[in-house]
């Protein structure tokens, strides 16, 4: 019925306060840009295209351009990859030959693999790229660099000479990205300017002398780490979503256990529902907490940058890509989990999971292959185990690795299985873990004869390891937060709750890791997932609550089965008289291919 909250006997469980838990859900962002991050995705903004242009132009480039791109008076593409390369920038294949006698580069694509290929919005709608080439001056290949280009005509917005574009075609199902306009481009010998090289790190002299840049090369990947960190928060935004919509639903939803007519068992009810669903939940919230501390990480890292100071951008580097490896992998496949725990319904597109999952998966690959990345957390570490011998004492993420010896002599003193709700006693085993993970990597390393060689063949396991160091941080994250102060009746209780779920079921998913790295006995194991079940009871009655408090509307969550109100059913069935399908009761070519059969005469008894 309209107007009736169906989920009004679930939120009078709440057993604390949903306001509280609003603010600190929405954190320092303001509800606008929760909805403006999501709306970018399958928008043209430049979300690359302004930041790269700012990290990588020189002052004077920067006064010339960002107006223009700020205004939209030009429409920017980051375009990076190619064809035949997207994770290895260093292979790009694109060129940008500086021409002494006309003071210009002449951009071109060598070959067809040289092809840039992916690209957002360089389909149809950008007028300039930002695009990175292989810097060539008198034959020397400097490598890539970035180049201000000018795609299409700001009159008529025909490409310009040179200049071949066009879209990629359709991408994944009919999902939301479909209207992101992921281009291709080739340049056959496209001339510009010098001065659209941005130049703040390296410069090329009228001259033709190459100036190398006197800061580490890495920031000129610069807008990867800056688009990175702000993955992690996406990460939270889509898997609450998904979340939200299959926890309201989960407890609207009834199927079996009626007595003497009794209402059916509401399916939240069911322990194996709770087991897949609840730390989905504590794994948003958990997101959300590490992109907080992401967002400040790099904000200090950009102060530091300011003042010339590199001491923590190998750490930024490793934490933006492990973490954003990390989250997006959980939310893709949380998103698919949330789908399944909606049964037959999660699956129509009025549900909303479909479109979520369509469109947000290729953040497993987009901004960096998570293996790619987490393979970049393995060096960091190897690189910080290394050290160890010469005095070099970790700090950061990486200081639990300078306690290695300690932590190799641990052994989790859990006897009941409430110990394991102590911060301190499940930090520990997730700090042992990681770091035997690490030095059994680092020691097997150490067999090979070429350190690279070794790399190669461990890198399955260094992967692991890499995971297990980045599951700490947001584990100690999430402890971190609950240290502030944190108002509201029953707020920090119920976060406690979460967090507990969230330690307790990666050491239950990833128990393997913490049986053979002998962090903790089986038994131990035992008690984590006894643990666990009272948990998710704890969660039960504020589940609702919990997911009220991300504060979607229902427009923006746009799922039938995630209402505020829970009206399912008659909505559900609404919904699909709006299908154009059912704007006929005969379907289209009825009688022209499937009456005829109707008719046919039966032939020797058989139809
Ligand atoms: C319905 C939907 C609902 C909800 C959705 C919710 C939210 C979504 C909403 C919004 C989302 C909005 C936008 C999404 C954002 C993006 C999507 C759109 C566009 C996508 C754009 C792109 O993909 S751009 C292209 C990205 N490409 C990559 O990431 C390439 C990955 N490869 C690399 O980064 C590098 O090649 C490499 C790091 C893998 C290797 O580099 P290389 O130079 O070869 O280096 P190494 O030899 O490995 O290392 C050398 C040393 O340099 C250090 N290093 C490497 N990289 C960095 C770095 N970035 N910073 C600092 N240091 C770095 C490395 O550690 C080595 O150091 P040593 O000390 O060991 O020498
Ligand atoms: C929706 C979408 C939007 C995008 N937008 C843009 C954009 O705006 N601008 C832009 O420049 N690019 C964009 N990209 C491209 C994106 O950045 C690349 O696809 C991404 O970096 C992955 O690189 P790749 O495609 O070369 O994958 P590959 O590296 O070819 O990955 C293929 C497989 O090889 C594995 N692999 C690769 N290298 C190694 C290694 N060293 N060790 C072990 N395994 C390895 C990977 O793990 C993966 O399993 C976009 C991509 C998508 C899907």
């Amino acid at each position: 019925m309209e107007g009736v909250d169906h989920l009004a006997h679930e939120r009078n469980k709440a057993q604390f306060d949903v306001a509280v838990m609003k603010a600190v859900w929405a954190g320092s962002r303001d509800a606008y840009e929760l909805f403006h991050r999501f709306s970018r995705l399958v928008a043209n903004d430049p979300e690359m295209f302004i930041p790269a242009i700012k990290a990588q132009a020189t002052e004077e480039q920067q006064k010339q351009w960002l107006p223009l791109a700020n205004k939209m008076k030009i429409i920017g593409s980051y375009t990076q990859t190619e064809l035949g390369h997207g994770s290895n920038v260093r292979g790009l294949e694109t060129t940008a030959t500086f021409d002494p006698k006309t003071d210009e580069f002449v951009l071109n694509s060598p070959t067809l693999t040289a092809t840039k290929w992916w690209p957002g919005g360089l389909g149809k709608i950008a007028t300039h790229a930002l695009a990175h080439a292989r810097l060539i001056i008198d034959d020397k290949d400097y490598g890539v660099h970035g180049f201000l280009v000018q795609l299409r005509s700001l009159d008529d917005h025909l490409t310009l000479p040179g200049i071949t574009i066009g879209d990629i075609g359709m991408k994944y199902g009919s999902g939301a990205y479909n209207t992101m306009d992921n281009g291709s481009l080739i340049f056959d010998h496209v001339r510009i300017p010098r001065n659209q090289m941005l130049m703040r790190l390296s410069q090329v002299t009228r001259e033709g002398k190459y100036v190398p840049s006197n800061v580490p090369r890495q920031l000129s990947y610069g807008t990867m780490v800056y688009v990175r960190q702000k993955i992690v928060f996406d990460a939270s935004i889509a898997l609450s979503r998904a979340v939200c919509i299959s926890t309201r639903y989960s407890a609207v939803r009834r199927q079996f256990g009626s007595h003497n007519g009794s209402p059916e068992t509401q399916v939240i009810d069911y322990k194996t529902q709770q087991a897949r669903l609840f730390p989905l939940l504590a794994s948003a919230y958990a997101i959300r907490f590490v992109s907080e501390w992401l967002n400040s990480f790099y904000k200090d890292l950009l102060q530091r940058l300011e003042a010339k100071d590199f001491s923590t951008l190998p750490e930024a580097h490793a934490c933006t890509a492990g973490l954003k490896s990390i989250t997006t992998s959980v939310a893709a496949d949380g998103i698919e989990e949330c789908r399944k725990l909606c049964g037959g319904h999660g699956y129509l597109t009025s549900s909303g999971l479909p479109e979520l999952s369509a469109v947000y998966i290729p953040a497993c690959t987009y901004e960096g292959d998570n293996v790619v990345m987490l393979l970049q957390v393995a060096r960091y570490l190897m690189k910080t185990i290394s050290q160890l011998k010469s005095g070099n004492k970790p700090v950061g993420t990486t200081a639990y690795l300078g306690r290695a010896e300690q932590l190799m002599q641990y052994h989790s003193d859990v006897l009941r299985a409430e110990d394991w709700l102590k911060p301190n006693v499940v930090v520990e085993a997730f700090e042992a873990r990681a770091a035997r993970m690490s030095m059994a990597c680092a020691q097997n390393l150490s067999k090979f004869n070429n350190p690279e060689d070794g790399f190669q063949e461990l890198s399955a396991d260094l992967v692991e390891a890499a995971t297990a160091h980045c599951q700490l941080i947001i584990v100690s994250k999430f402890i971190e937060k609950l240290q502030q102060d944190i108002p509201g009746k029953g707020v920090k209780e119920q976060l406690g709750v979460l967090r507990s779920i969230y330690a307790l079921f990666l050491l239950h998913k990833h128990i393997g890791d913490f049986l053979s790295t002998d962090c903790i006995t089986p038994k131990q194991g035992y008690l984590a997932n006894e643990q666990l079940r009272s948990l998710y009871s704890q969660v039960r009655p504020n589940a609702i609550a919990l997911v009220d408090a991300f504060n979607y509307t229902d427009h923006f969550l746009s799922s039938v089965l995630g209402r505020y109100d829970g009206n399912v059913y008659p909505k559900l069935y609404e919904e699909a008289w709006k299908d154009p399908l059912n704007d006929t009761s005969i379907p289209d070519g009825f009688h022209e291919y499937v009456q005829p059969m109707l008719k046919q005469p039966l032939h020797h008894g058989r139809l």
